[in-house]
């Protein structure tokens, strides 16, 4: 498997191929392209989850791309350019793995690793790190570039796409929204890269979007833009609970609570929001008086140059989360009793599943939508970037487990009122009720897919049969 850097592809990557290792039988390398910037976080993932199973790991220098990408480039080019920059030392990395790989299976932006398939004369597959729904959008995004003329942005319709819900056209994934960026560019090379493969496994399960599935499989232009490839949906793949005998702080805070009575806030592994709405969310979350987990990074703009580490005048002590101008003056004293502020990183999944929690504010990456569906927590959606629009359409939509606010957060300060009012229709009201019954619905359907014999387990072991078949075939030839 080659993953992509970032902890929000590898991640999947790591525990897709702990499930292969440990429920299929089947052996597991995964070479994780790291770059200078790769945390000690992303490292202790990687030790922890290999570890217990028999994953190895090769970890790759990516290629230095300072000279040939501007500084200013959008994420998706630099993360494109670095991949196909960096494939000389994966293939490498390949062809002298001993014995030599079966198949080979990459993330959405592996892409250029296909050719070393091709030139090993062995299968390729893609894993979606996303769900159904951006898989639907991301095959047919060609078709769309060819329909539409100008920015899909002004667009005054609806976005149809094929098994799925119609989207807004401010909701489409970041790289679409300027089609005069370099990244929508390399963004459509990467949508054409996933239908070269041998299939498609999804970060998803079929009860949770059969429509979207179904597209994938059935619908005449779907079916041939992703050249009739299958589709497996394997989900939910992430990372599950495990009790742990030494305690974090946050979780010992966290066993002090009522039962479901506090908001979890985080934006995924490195999401920041703007110096006015922090602010404006502190102001919120006081204002709704209930308890409350936040996990602070510096505003959007300002470096994390680790001074936000160091206490400030408005300290609590190891709880404190750094310069107090991040916040409202004396919102940490205020606050002491009923929040837990963290800062930068928290054990997401382990208070997830604490049954203090009652809600989750989240920016809707995959990652951490799946593991608030599989922990039974309902969600407040404040999509930031790539395709969490889309996921939030979905959750309050869709599923219904979820609100959002009616502005776009990146478009307009949300502000404390309504952060106030969302906080405590979560929590105490009827609504939050309602969303608790719907998710913990999805929970149990999740939980079913994964079984032994669910719709997840049985389309995995379809997956490795028909690898296996491909993998003797080209033996053959
Ligand atoms: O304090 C924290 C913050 C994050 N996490 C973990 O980090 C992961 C974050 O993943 P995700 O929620 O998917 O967010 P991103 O890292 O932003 O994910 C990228 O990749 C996802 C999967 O492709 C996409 O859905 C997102 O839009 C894209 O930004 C999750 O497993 C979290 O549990 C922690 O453990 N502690």
């Amino acid at each position: 498997m080659v993953s992509s850097p970032g902890i929000g592809h590898l991640s999947p990557a790591l525990f897709l191929g702990q499930r292969l290792v440990t429920g299929h039988n089947v052996r597991v390398t995964i070479l994780i392209v790291n770059t200078t910037n790769t945390s000690e976080t992303q490292s202790q993932l990687i030790s922890t989850y290999t570890a217990d199973t028999n994953i190895s790991v090769i970890e790759i220098p990516a290629a230095d791309i300072s000279s040939i990408v501007a500084p200013d480039a959008k994420v998706v080019t630099r993360l494109c350019v670095m991949m196909r920059e960096t494939i000389p030392t994966i293939r490498t990395a390949i062809s002298s793995m001993d014995p030599r790989p079966d198949v080979l299976m990459g993330d959405i932006f592996a892409n250029e690793s296909w050719a070393i398939a091709e030139e090993l004369k062995i299968p390729k597959y893609v894993f979606v790190t996303g769900n159904a729904w951006f898989t639907g959008l991301f095959a047919y995004s060609p078709v769309l570039d060819k329909k539409v003329v100008g920015q899909y942005v002004d667009l005054s319709e609806l976005v149809e796409i094929p098994g799925c819900k119609p989207v807004r056209p401010e909701e489409l994934t970041d790289p679409m929204l300027d089609r005069d960026d370099e990244a929508y560019r390399v963004y459509l090379d990467q949508a054409v890269g996933m239908t070269l493969t041998d299939g498609i496994l999804i970060n998803t399960w079929e009860h949770l979007e059969p429509q979207t599935l179904d597209a994938l499989r059935n619908n005449e232009i779907l079916r041939s833009l992703i050249n009739d490839k299958p589709v497996y949906s394997v989900g939910p793949i992430n990372k599950k609970y495990e009790p742990v005998s030494s305690k974090n702080e946050v979780i010992e805070w966290l066993d002090k609570q009522p039962e479901r009575s506090v908001i979890y806030v985080s934006f995924g592994s490195g999401g920041t929001i703007p110096a006015e709405q922090m602010k404006e969310l502190a102001w919120g979350l006081e204002m709704s008086q209930q308890r409350f987990v936040w996990v602070v990074r510096p505003p959007s703009g300002q470096s994390s140059d680790g001074a936000f580490l160091k206490p400030g005048p408005d300290s609590r002590g190891p709880n404190d989360s750094g310069p107090p101008d991040y916040f409202p003056e004396g919102f940490l004293t205020r606050t002491q009793k009923v929040g837990f502020v963290v800062p930068s990183w928290a054990p997401q999944v382990e208070i997830l599943s604490h049954t203090s929690v009652a809600g989750f504010l989240t920016h809707c990456g995959w990652n951490s939508t799946l593991e608030s569906i599989t922990s039974g927590v309902p969600m407040i959606a404040w999509p930031l970037y790539a395709e969490q629009f889309m996921n939030a359409t979905m959750l309050v939509e869709d599923l219904k487990v979820a609100v959002r606010p009616e502005v776009m957060p990146t478009k307009k300060v949300v502000e404390r009122e309504e952060i106030e009012r969302m906080v405590r229709s979560l929590v105490e009201g009827e609504e939050g009720k309602t969303m608790t019954n719907n998710v913990r619905r999805l929970k149990a359907s999740a939980e079913e897919a994964m079984s032994m014999n669910g719709s997840s387990y049985i389309s995995t072991c379809r997956f490795i049969q028909d690898c296996w078949s491909r993998v003797n075939l080209a033996k053959k030839q």
